[in-house]
């Protein structure tokens, strides 16, 4: 079986991370729960092997050309295109951590904003424990569309629940009192979603890996608290299926792409 590479230094959380802010967020702790940790240090003491680790997976949806790529390219791999190339279907990146001592690894699927591929993207939304929606702070049509966004992600998914963050990109393209204004706004929808926001730039880098690393600690926790009530099959038979997920994704017949499109 092997052993994984280690896990890179920034992947690695110790303490909750903290959320955008306090009226960004329906959820103010500042720790894991007791029960997260006792079920951590278990496990972290057991040594189980990383084919039975922890994995969740994130599904980022929103219009076209707000920055969903640009977002992840930023996290996973630190780099930024000026140039806009159109996501076609799905694809998505697996990023290890070690949260609260365990290892950890969240699956992030990149979707298509763009109508036309719609259907290859949905029929990928299952599974997802946690649903990024986007919109580009310096376009607030695209800050409505979210909700439509967050509906199709949820009724696609067959979730019962789901963790819901609500992202504006291109931070780094408004004044000060413009941003102000959008926050306002965005941390309206973010409340009306059970959501938490937050503002990020993939241009600057602000946000993204404070972001990222919020969403491991809140899945992990989320994760740990699932399994101590259904039994520990949850989180491996979710792993299993989003191992099925990727199989289906590289071997999926052409034709659907031909059909959808
Ligand atoms: N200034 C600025 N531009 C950005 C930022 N993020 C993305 N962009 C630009 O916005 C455009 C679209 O970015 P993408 O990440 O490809 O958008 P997308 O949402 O993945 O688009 P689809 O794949 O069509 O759904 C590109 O030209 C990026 O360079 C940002 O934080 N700041």
């Amino acid at each position: 079986m092997g052993f994984p590479p280690p896990v890179s230094k920034d992947r690695v959380i110790t303490k909750y991370p903290k959320g955008y802010g306090p009226q960004a967020s329906l959820q103010l702790k500042e720790d894991w729960s007791l029960q997260t940790k006792a079920s951590c240090q278990d496990r972290a003491a057991r040594n189980q092997p990383w084919d039975r680790q922890k994995m969740s997976k994130a599904v980022v949806v929103g219009d076209l050309n707000v920055g969903k790529t640009c977002l992840i390219n930023r996290f996973c791999k630190d780099v930024f295109h000026r140039d806009y190339k159109a996501t076609i279907g799905v694809d998505f990146e697996i990023e290890r951590f070690e949260v609260a001592g365990i290892p950890f690894s969240l699956q992030i699927w990149d979707t298509a904003g763009q109508e036309k591929f719609k259907c290859i993207a949905s029929a990928y939304y299952r599974g997802a424990q946690v649903i990024i929606t986007v919109f580009d702070m310096a376009d607030i049509k695209s800050l409505d569309h979210t909700r439509q966004w967050l509906s199709e992600a949820m009724r696609e998914n067959e979730a019962e629940s789901c963790l819901v963050y609500l992202v504006g990109t291109k931070s780094d393209l408004l004044s000060v009192e413009e941003r102000q204004r959008t926050e306002e706004d965005a941390m309206k929808m973010a409340a009306e979603m059970q959501g938490e926001f937050w503002a990020v730039s993939a241009k600057s880098g602000e946000n993204v890996s404070e972001f990222f690393s919020r969403v491991a600690a809140v899945a992990l926790e989320d994760t740990v608290l699932r399994d101590a009530e259904g039994g520990a099959a949850t989180s491996i038979a979710q792993a299993n299926s989003i191992r099925s997920d990727r199989a289906d994704l590289e071997e999926r017949p052409k034709e659907m792409k031909s059909n959808c499109c």
